[in-house]
């Protein structure tokens, strides 16, 4: 399997490279430098070598090979500190998808749904973003390569509450099992941004539960994604995260330093454009890769 950027492979190779070799003080100011610059933090990076260094006494281990292991157990042991379950027992199931424009929601709603029919599921998508023509039609092209149902706006800018409405309507109408909407990223401020998404859940909420909110962060943004996205995390209702673009050059340490300061599992991983670049998150599978 190719490397992925945000895998600790080149800047531990150093460390881990040659197999079996005795700890030293180096080691230890390698793997600290290691994790800063793969966006931990100043605090989780602390937080990890503590634990790591408390083990490695505490078995008196003296071979980095050893070191190693016990590094990708605590990061696995910190992931998984949160639920990365989807919740969707109700039928339907509505998902609302959130995020700053360009995170790649659309996207994300069009691999989900192909995801889901691979269960039997029975997918309509929403097209409540109504502001921008081609976002209509981005999502009815991924709908289509899903072979799921869509609701689009009759006229452009009509109201993203009525759109979302219809599609859980027809998803109550016609026995869907899972109604996916999409909305949208920007709005003239942040206010109006929030009034809306609170007035489409109301709305859906007069038909049925919203079963999970889930908040797009574009991975390669780190942190500063994370700012932007703080108005959805304080009035959204967010029961979820989803990273995408973990294919290009996010950091590792940004994942684990998305729960741990959002305290949001994070649910899906979106790694590539296409319509099967989407998995569930996977603590054991990730701490593999990242620490290698
Ligand atoms: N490499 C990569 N690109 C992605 C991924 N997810 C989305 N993209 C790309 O990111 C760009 C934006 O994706 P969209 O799905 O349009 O984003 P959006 O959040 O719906 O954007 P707005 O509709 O403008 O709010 C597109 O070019 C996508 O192909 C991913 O996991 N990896």
């Amino acid at each position: 399997m190719a490397e992925k950027a945000w895998s600790f492979g080149r800047a531990f190779r150093n460390v881990f490279g040659g197999g079996s070799e005795p700890i030293t003080e180096d080691t230890w100011d390698d793997i600290e430098t290691a994790l800063i610059s793969a966006d931990f933090g100043p605090e989780i990076t602390d937080a990890v070598l503590e634990v790591v260094r408390s083990e490695v006494d505490r078995h008196r281990v003296t071979d980095v090979v050893d070191l190693k292991r016990i590094l990708r157990e605590t990061v696995e042991t910190r992931l998984d500190a949160f639920d990365p379950t989807l919740r969707l027992s109700e039928r339907p199931a509505v998902i609302l998808v959130v995020g700053v424009n360009g995170v790649g929601k659309t996207t994300t709603i069009g691999k989900l749904a192909n995801y889901l029919t691979r269960f039997d599921k029975k997918i309509i998508v929403g097209a409540a973003d109504t502001f921008r023509a081609a976002a209509v039609e981005q999502l009815a092209t991924w709908a289509d390569r899903a072979g799921v149902e869509i609701v689009k706006p009759q006229q452009q800018g009509q109201d993203p509450a009525s759109v979302a409405f219809q599609t859980v309507q027809r998803a109550i109408d016609e026995q869907f099992d899972i109604a996916i909407i999409d909305t949208a990223g920007r709005l003239q401020t942040k206010g109006g941004l929030m009034d809306e998404l609170g007035k489409i859940r109301r709305v859906i909420e007069k038909l049925a539960p919203v079963s999970e909110v889930l908040l797009v962060l574009d991975a390669t943004t780190g942190q500063n994604g994370l700012a932007q996205a703080q108005a959805f995390i304080e009035h959204a209702g967010v029961t979820g995260l989803v990273l995408t673009k973990l294919d290009g050059s996010a950091k590792g340490g940004f994942v684990l330093a998305v729960q741990e300061s959002t305290e949001l599992p994070i649910k899906l991983v979106g790694q590539g454009e296409g319509i099967g670049d989407l998995t569930g998150f996977t603590p054991h599978v990730f701490a593999a890769q990242l620490i290698g």
